[in-house]
C-alpha cells in the first residue's frame, strides 16, 4: 500500500493493523516482522496527523494491546500499563530528546535499559508476598498469570519488604529455550513461534503451569510503580535490588546525549553474546517529577522512547529444495543454502512455508536471495535478486512421490498444500509416533525420532496404540539395546499410562488441537465419550475455535482410525477422563483459612489446598496468608481485615492453582 489518500483507504490500513494486532497480542503468532508492522503503523500515525477528522476511536494509535480474550481470570491495574513510542532513526531518537527538553521546565538526566525482547507483566508485593501477577493486556485490565510467574525460579515469592509494591518487569526466555521449544515444535508438527516474546507471552497465559516451569522463564523488573521509595527511578531501581528483586545489570544512570548513543553502540556489540533476546534500547528519563510534567499519550509515555535495532540481512544462494513429510503428510520445502552468518548465527536451511510463498517469491534453484533474521526469529527469504541471474537457474518442483513412501502426491486445492496420497506413509506414521511420545504429550523418554524411525522400519510398530505392545525381550534382542535400556523405556512406556487426558488428547494429534486447545477441550468435555459424541456445535460455541477448526475436529472424532486408536488406547489404560484435582506444589509455603459458604463442600478446598502444598490453619492469625471468602462470611472476615490478610475468593483462590 502506498500513500493514504482518502478515508476508506484509511479505514483499510486500520483494519490491516488490528488484524496484525489480534495475530500478534491474542494468538503469538503474527504473520509480518515487526519492522514491516512498525511501518505500517508509521504510516498510520502520519496520515491521522494530516487527518485528524479522520481518527476512528478504534484505531490502534488510541490503544494499547489487545482486550484480552485468553480464558484467564481478568485484573485491572493500579497504574495503567503503557507501550512505548518507538524508532529505528537516531536523528527520530534525537527529535525525541530535544522534544523532552523542550516541554519540561527542569533539566534531567536519563535511565538506559535494554530492551528485552518479551512480555511485560506487573506483579503486587503485599506483606511481603507475591499476591499479583498480571499481563499488560489493554492497559488497563490484564489476565492473571500468577500461577505460571510463581514457576519463575529467580523471582522471590517472598520479600523482607512489608509496604506494598507494585513493579513491573519484562518476563522472558533465554536463547536456548526458546531454540529449544521451537525445535520441539517442529518436531511436534506445531506452529514455530515467530520470536522469543511470543514464545514467552504464549508460556505466560498457558493454564498448566507444568509446562511454563519446564520452559524455564525468567524475568528482569524495569520500574516501581506503587510504593516508591526514592524521587528518581534509578535509585528506586537500587532499592529493589537490595531487597532481592532482579534488575537487569546493565542498567545505567547518563546525563547527556552523547552518552545515551554510546550506550546503544556498546549494547549493539554485547547484543549477540547475551544469552537473552533483546531488540533496542529504552531511553527514560529518571526524575518522577518530570516525567508527570511531561505525561503521557493515549497509548504512551512522553518521557521515555525505545530505540530499535534493524533486522539483520545476508545474502546467500539457495543451492536445493528438499522435502519433507509431516504428521499430517504435509510436504513442506525446505530451502538449502551456502550456510551465512547473520544475526549471531549460522543459517543453512529456511523453510519456503509452501507453493504459493514459493511464487510470492518467484525463487528459483541456484538464486542469490537476501535472508533476514532478528535475533532469533526464524529466518526467512525476503527477496530474490533477480537481475544476477545466469538463466541456469531451475523452477522449483514439487515430488509427483512421495520422497518417504513413493505413493502419489496430491494437490489440495482448498489448502494449496501438497499431501502423500498414503494415509499409512510411514513418514506421517513416524512423525505421529513422535508426536505422541514427546515432552508436551506423553513425554515417553527414550522414545525419540531415530529409536521410533528404527521401531517402525523393524516392523514393532505399526500404530500408535502398538508402544504399549513393546516387551521388553523384543527390544533387549536389538542390537545397540541392552537390557538396561530396554528396562528403562518399558518403564518410562509405562509411565506414561498416567498422563492426564489432555496430554492423552493433545498426542493423539487431532487437527489444530495444541497443548492449550487439548487443555481446554478436556476441560469443557470432561470425558472422551462425550467429546466424541458432540455435536459440530458444540465445538463452535468454545472461544478460541473458529468454525473451520470446529468442523475438522468434530470430523476427526468420526474417523475409524481415530476411533480405533482411542479404543486401543482405551484397553491399554490411558487416561480418557479430565480430573480437575491436580497435585502440585503451587501452594508451597502458604497458609489458608475458608469462611462463609463456596460452591462445593469446604471439605473438598481444604483437600485441594492440601494437595497442592498449602497449610490450612485453625483460626486467623498473623501467620494466616490467605483468607478464602465466600457467601455470608463470619467473624473470620473481620479479624482478618483487622490483621491485613489478603482476602481472596473462590476464584482467585482456583487461578492460583492455574485453573
Ligand atoms: N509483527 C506484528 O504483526 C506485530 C503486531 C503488533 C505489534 N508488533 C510489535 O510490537 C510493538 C508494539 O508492542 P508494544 O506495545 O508491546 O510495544 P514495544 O514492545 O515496542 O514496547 C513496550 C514494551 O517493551 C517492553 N520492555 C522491555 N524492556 C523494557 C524496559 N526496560 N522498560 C520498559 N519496557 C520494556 C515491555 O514489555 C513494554 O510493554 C510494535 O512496535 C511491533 O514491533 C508486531
Ligand atoms: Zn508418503
Amino acid at each position: 500500500m502506498s500513500e493514504i489518500k482518502t478515508y476508506e483507504e484509511y479505514i483499510q490500513l486500520v483494519e490491516e493493523i488490528i488484524e496484525h494486532d489480534k495475530r500478534y497480542y491474542v494468538f503469538n503468532n503474527p504473520v509480518i516482522s515487526d519492522y514491516e508492522y512498525d511501518q505500517l503503523y508509521k504510516k498510520l500515525e502520519k496520515t491521522e496527523k494530516e487527518h485528524p477528522d479522520w481518527i476512528v476511536d478504534y484505531s490502534p494509535t488510541q490503544r494499547v494491546g489487545h482486550k484480552v480474550e485468553s480464558g484467564l481470570a481478568v485484573k485491572s491495574h493500579e497504574v495503567r500499563m503503557l507501550s512505548l513510542d518507538n524508532t529505528y532513526s537516531k536523528s527520530e531518537l534525537e527529535n525525541f530528546i530535544t522534544r523532552m527538553q523542550k516541554d519540561s521546565s527542569r533539566s534531567f538526566t536519563f535511565v538506559l535499559e535494554p530492551k528485552v525482547d518479551g512480555a511485560a507483566v506487573s506483579l503486587t508485593y503485599e506483606k511481603g508476598m507475591l499476591t499479583e501477577a498480571v499481563t499488560r493486556g489493554d492497559g488497563y485490565q490484564g489476565e492473571d498469570v500468577l500461577h505460571n510467574i510463581k514457576t519463575v525460579k529467580t523471582l522471590p515469592l517472598y520479600i523482607e519488604h512489608k509496604d506494598k509494591i507494585v513493579v513491573r518487569g519484562e518476563v522472558f526466555l533465554s536463547k536456548d529455550n526458546f531454540d529449544k521449544i521451537n525445535k520441539r515444535r517442529e518436531k511436534d508438527g506445531m506452529p514455530l513461534f515467530a520470536n522469543p516474546r511470543n514464545a514467552a507471552a504464549g508460556t505466560m497465559k498457558l493454564l498448566n503451569p507444568e509446562i511454563a516451569s519446564e520452559r524455564s522463564l525468567d524475568i528482569y523488573i524495569y520500574a516501581l510503580d506503587v510504593g516508591r521509595v526514592n524521587a528518581e527511578h534509578y535509585k528506586d531501581l537500587q532499592f529493589l535490588k537490595t531487597i532481592g528483586i532482579k534488575v537487569n545489570p546493565m542498567i545505567e544512570h547518563v546525563s547527556s546525549q552523547d552518552e545515551i548513543f554510546e550506550y546503544i553502540n556498546l549494547i549493539e556489540k554485547k547484543r549477540q553474546k547475551l544469552d537473552y533476546e533483546i531488540d533496542g534500547v529504552v531511553i527514560k528519563v529518571n526524575e518522577y517529577n518530570v516525567r508527570e510534567e511531561l505525561g503521557s499519550t493515549n497509548k504512551s509515555p512522553r518521557w521515555a522512547v525505545a530505540y530499535k535495532y534493524p533486522a539483520e540481512h545476508a545474502r546467500t544462494k539457495l543451492l536445493r529444495v528438499s522435502f519433507q513429510v509431516g504428521r499430517t503428510g504435509i510436504v513442506t520445502p525446505v530451502g538449502i543454502f551456502e550456510p551465512v552468518k547473520v544475526a549471531g548465527s549460522t543459517v543453512s536451511r529456511a523453510t519456503l512455508h509452501n507453493e504459493d510463498e514459493i511464487k510470492r517469491l518467484g525463487i528459483k534453484i541456484g538464486d542469490n536471495v537476501f535472508i533476514e533474521k532478528s535475533g532469533d526469529v526464524i529466518p526467512k527469504v525476503t527477496s530474490v535478486i533477480k537481475d544476477e541471474r545466469k538463466g541456469d537457474e531451475k523452477d522449483i518442483k514439487f515430488p509427483d512421490t512421495c520422497p518417504v513412501c513413493g505413493s502419489a502426491v496430491l494437490k489440495d486445492e482448498v489448502d494449496v498444500y501438497y499431501k502423500c496420497a498414503n494415509p499409512d506413509c510411514p513418514a506421517r506414521l513416524k512423525a505421529s509416533i513422535v508426536h505422541f511420545a514427546g515432552r508436551n504429550a506423553m513425554d515417553i523418554k527414550g522414545l525419540g525420532e531415530k529409536i521410533v524411525d528404527r521401531f517402525v522400519d523393524l516392523g514393532l510398530l505399526d500404530s500408535i496404540a502398538d508402544i504399549y505392545d513393546l516387551k521388553s525381550e523384543d527390544l533387549q534382542e536389538l542390537e545397540g539395546f541392552g537390557a538396561k535400556s530396554a528396562e528403562n523405556l518399558i518403564k518410562a512406556i509405562a509411565k506414561s499410562k498416567s498422563k492426564p487426558f489432555s496430554k492423552v488428547l493433545f498426542g493423539l494429534g487431532l487437527p489444530n488441537v495444541g497443548v492449550r486447545t487439548a487443555e481446554i477441550l478436556a476441560e469443557k468435555f470432561g470425558d472422551m465419550d462425550t467429546m466424541m459424541k458432540a455435536e459440530r456445535k458444540d465445538f463452535e460455541e468454545i472461544e478460541d475455535i473458529g468454525p473451520v477448526i470446529a468442523d475438522g475436529l468434530f470430523r476427526a472424532l468420526r474417523n475409524a482410525k481415530i476411533t480405533h486408536l482411542v479404543e486401543k488406547l482405551r484397553k491399554a489404560g490411558l487416561n480418557f477422563t479430565y480430573r480437575r484435582v491436580r497435585e502440585s506444589d503451587l501452594l508451597k509455603g502458604n497458609t489458608f483459612l475458608i469462611t462463609g459458604s463456596l460452591s462445593r463442600p469446604r471439605k473438598q478446598f481444604e483437600e485441594l489446598i492440601k494437595k497442592n502444598g498449602g497449610r490450612v490453619l485453625s483460626g486467623v492469625s498473623s501467620n494466616l496468608d490467605y483468607l478464602i471468602c465466600g457467601e455470608s462470611p463470619g467473624s473470620k472476615l473481620d479479624k482478618a481485615k483487622e490483621l491485613d490478610i489478603n482476602i481472596i475468593d473462590e476464584k482467585e483462590f482456583m487461578s492460583m492453582l492455574g485453573e
